[in-house]
């Protein structure tokens, strides 16, 4: 015989690419009930609705989070401590707020206050995606095999920690505990400069003007490799930018030096510094494959 599902009542604020893809998963498992979709996009809800994403909806967030155990937020960060500060008096006793946003200092140090007594905020953050959006563009698959990061801080309930990182277990992914500050170094790093870099080539070849075409269009699969996180959604990328702008910044310096420090190889044809700088980043990416 089942047990009860972990979650009786799952709020999903932003039901897109990401709160899709976990309300999808944990269907999958059994592990919810009822699954509300809140947001603001009527369409795009009733499509969550349709797909059998959802169970209903609400435009309003206030109407939407009412009797839920969990709320999972998954909107663009720079909304999610307006979203929460909203939400969080109408929030009952027991009640678990977790979210999936990108940057974690911000929003865990902006969102934890808010919480009314029996309430608990849990920072989270799936290290997957693709850079396409919305609900129809979201599936149960999404975290297998995935990383998850979760960020406690000394304040964090044990149990509520324990439900959310239950939650992406569920989900298929490897929880990873990490402090918020690494958290959006360590991102910064391996996601945001990345998609910084793809955004700046893109722009960089398109705007290039010595022939009278736009050359961009003889690209291929290098180019078109590379630069797939380009057609990310810039909504998104403007926040998080804005978020986690001094790591980001720190990043895109760090990243300068490395860019110079190629340029210069190129300039002097210096060919044996040039493959040994090839073959130190050959060695590193293979690691990782
Ligand atoms: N896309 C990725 O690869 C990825 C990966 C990990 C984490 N994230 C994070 O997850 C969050 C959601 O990203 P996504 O890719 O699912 O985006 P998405 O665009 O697919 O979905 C976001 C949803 O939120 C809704 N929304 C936007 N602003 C809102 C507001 N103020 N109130 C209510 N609803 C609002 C949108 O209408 C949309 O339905 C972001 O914080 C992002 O940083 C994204
Ligand atoms: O695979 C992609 O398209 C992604 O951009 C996913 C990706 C990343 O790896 O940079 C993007 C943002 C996140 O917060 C986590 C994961």
């Amino acid at each position: 015989m089942k047990t009860k599902p972990l979650i009786n009542r799952l709020a999903i604020i932003g039901v897109g690419l990401i709160g899709g893809s976990l309300a999808r998963i944990l269907r999958d498992q059994g592990e919810v009930g009822e699954i509300v979709g809140i947001g603001r996009g009527e369409a795009n809800l009733r499509k969550a609705v349709e797909l059998g994403v959802v169970d209903r909806y609400s435009l309003d967030p206030v109407a939407g989070v009412a009797g839920a155990d969990l709320v999972f937020l998954a909107t663009p960060v720079c909304s999610i401590p307006a979203i929460t500060a909203e939400i969080a008096p109408h929030l009952a006793a027991g009640c678990v707020v977790t979210d999936g946003g990108s940057v974690k200092e911000e929003i865990v140090s902006a969102c934890e206050p808010l919480m009314p007594p029996g309430v608990h905020f849990v920072g989270g953050h799936p290290i997957a995606g693709t850079e396409h959006s919305g609900v129809e563009a979201s599936f149960a698959s999404l975290y297998a095999g995935k990383r998850c990061i979760v960020t406690p801080t000394s304040r964090t309930c044990p149990d509520a920690l324990a439900k959310v990182v239950r939650m992406w277990e569920v989900a298929g992914s490897e929880v990873v505990v990490m402090g918020t500050e690494k958290h959006d170094r360590v991102v910064a790093a391996i996601s945001h400069l990345p998609h910084m870099v793809a955004y700046s080539l893109v722009n960089a070849v398109g705007g290039y003007d010595r022939f009278d075409e736009n050359i961009i269009r003889y690209s291929a699969g290098g180019f078109r490799d590379f630069t797939r996180i380009a057609s990310s959604d810039p909504a998104m990328w403007r926040d998080i930018a804005l978020m986690n702008r001094e790591a980001v910044i720190e990043m895109m310096d760090h990243f300068a030096k490395y860019f110079a420090s190629l340029r210069e190889l190129v300039a002097e044809a210096d060919g044996p510094a040039l493959e040994r700088f090839f073959r130190e980043s050959k060695e590193s990416r293979d690691s990782i494959l």
